[in-house]
């Protein structure tokens, strides 16, 4: 999803609903940000927030970024899946097709694509302008077109209510979990 969509709003409503022992959000941009962090002496906390101060170095944070990406495209799909123990795993922030690509190659049986989408009026009521150079590169437009999502959750007032929407998508877990079982323990 764009900027201000609510990607972070809605992964943190599926982990709430699944529970922190049997979903985690992993976040593409969080080895980025950390490493960005250090190198030029900023507030991690706030390059990881909602707030408006991410949004001053993010034009900078994805030239970094695709600088590492260029050499290897999966360089931060691996850092940011490395240790993670649940059996359900939430990518907020899958924002190139490339990012996609590398879980459907990891993980084809277990990959969903889901698209949170807002308004611009209600992304500008969240904090939102269109920004020159960010707006209409690869990072808020790689997955404008082309791609054939699993599911696509609108993240507006007038909108079915989030729960609603996700109940497939919490389902899904349901099902994945079933089959483990009924394979794995079929006598119980
Ligand atoms: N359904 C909602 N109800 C209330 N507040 C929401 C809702 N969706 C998003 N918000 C708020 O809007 C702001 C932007 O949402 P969020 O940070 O989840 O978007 P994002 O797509 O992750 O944005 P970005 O990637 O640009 O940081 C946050 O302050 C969030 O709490
Ligand atoms: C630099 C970048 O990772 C920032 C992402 O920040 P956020 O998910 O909008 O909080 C965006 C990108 O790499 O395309």
């Amino acid at each position: 999803g764009k900027r201000k969509s609510g990607k972070d709003y809605v992964t943190e409503l599926i982990q709430k609903r699944l529970g922190s022992e049997v979903c985690c959000v992993l976040r593409l941009s969080g080895p980025l940000k950390e490493q960005y962090a250090q190198e030029h002496g900023l507030d991690l906390d706030q390059l990881m927030g909602p707030g408006p101060y991410k949004e001053r170095y993010r034009a900078d944070m994805i030239r970094w970024g695709e600088a590492c990406r260029h050499q290897d495209p999966g360089f931060f799909c691996r850092l940011a899946t490395r240790g993670a123990r649940q059996p359900v795993w939430v990518v907020s922030d899958a924002r190139r097709l490339s990012d996609l690509q590398w879980f459907w190659a990891e993980f084809p049986q277990q990959t969903r694509s889901v698209r949170v989408q807002s308004s611009e009026k209600t992304r500008s009521q969240r904090g939102w302008s269109f920004t020159t150079g960010v707006d209409d590169a690869e990072s808020e437009c790689g997955l404008d077109s082309g791609i054939k999502f699993d599911w696509i959750i609108i993240n507006e007032a007038n909108a079915p209510s989030l729960d609603e929407q996700l109940h497939p998508i919490l389902q899904l877990r349901s099902r994945l979990f079933f089959f483990f079982n009924f394979y794995h323990c079929p006598q119980q």
